[in-house]
């Protein structure tokens, strides 16, 4: 079932997510030693980030990490990490505990190994995890050109027989991207989907008709295990 919350604009938006987003850790704070907290990059999340790094919450218990990542270090302009970190992680948030995905590695193949320990040692399930969507349907970096989105998708697979993250090469040029696979995307208490603009309105309301390959985030509004709120920008 797929909660949806419409919105005005980015900026009426994002204090209301980041504030969802924020109980949700304080709910598995109340219960639990630490809470995870998984995000995903571009543009739409930098105002939530900003709305987010200001709620009052215990952020040393708090573990934060990224959906996707472009593989490049943080010194490039299109790194996630980075983002997060100049965004999200600075005032109270700066407490928190940041696991990156680019590893350094020379390529996202050659380090899902290391990945897949990284997130075992995650207190999971994830308290919130936020999902973008492109206007090619594309969620994480789970893209319809991936050569490997079925691997992405996981169809039928679970988070113990299902790496966490898959580098997905020749999905999206310049750069290889590693995007959390879906069983894990869905390995969560909430997932949320924020997007703004007309023409996303549109991509979603496709998605939203039933699982297809055409839009990968359709997969997500499709199944029933992981309650999901869509946080929707109409401008
Ligand atoms: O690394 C990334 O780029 C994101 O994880 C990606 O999946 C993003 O969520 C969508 O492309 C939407 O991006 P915008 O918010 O910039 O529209």
């Amino acid at each position: 079932m797929v909660d949806i919350r419409w919105f005005d604009d980015n900026p009426s938006l994002a204090p209301a997510l980041a504030a969802a987003v924020a109980d949700d850790l304080r709910a598995v704070l109340q219960k639990e030693p630490h809470a995870a907290l998984a995000v995903s990059g571009g543009r739409s999340p930098v105002p939530v980030f900003e709305a987010l790094r200001g709620e009052d919450l215990d952020w040393a218990r708090v573990v934060v990490t990224l959906v996707d990542e472009r593989w490049v270090p943080e010194t490039d302009p299109a790194s996630n990490a980075a983002l997060v970190k100049t965004h999200l992680l600075q005032g109270r948030a700066a407490a928190a505990r940041f696991v990156p995905l680019y590893t350094g590695d020379g390529s996202a193949r050659e380090a899902e190994g290391a990945l897949a320990a990284a997130f075992n040692g995650l207190p999971l399930p994830f308290a919130a995890l936020i999902l973008g969507m492109g206007d090619d349907g594309h969620t994480a970096s789970l893209f319809p050109a991936s050569p490997n989105l079925d691997a992405g998708l996981a169809p039928g697979g679970s988070v113990a027989d299902t790496p966490p993250c898959l580098a997905q090469v020749g999905a999206v040029a310049p750069t290889e991207r590693m995007s959390m696979t879906l069983p894990w995307i869905l390995h969560a208490r909430r997932v949320y989907l924020q997007f703004g603009g007309a023409g996303k309105a549109d991509v979603f309301a496709a998605a939203l008709a039933g699982p297809s390959r055409q839009y990968p985030v359709s997969f997500v509004l499709a199944q029933t295990q992981t309650p999901v709120t869509v946080f929707a920008a109409r401008n």
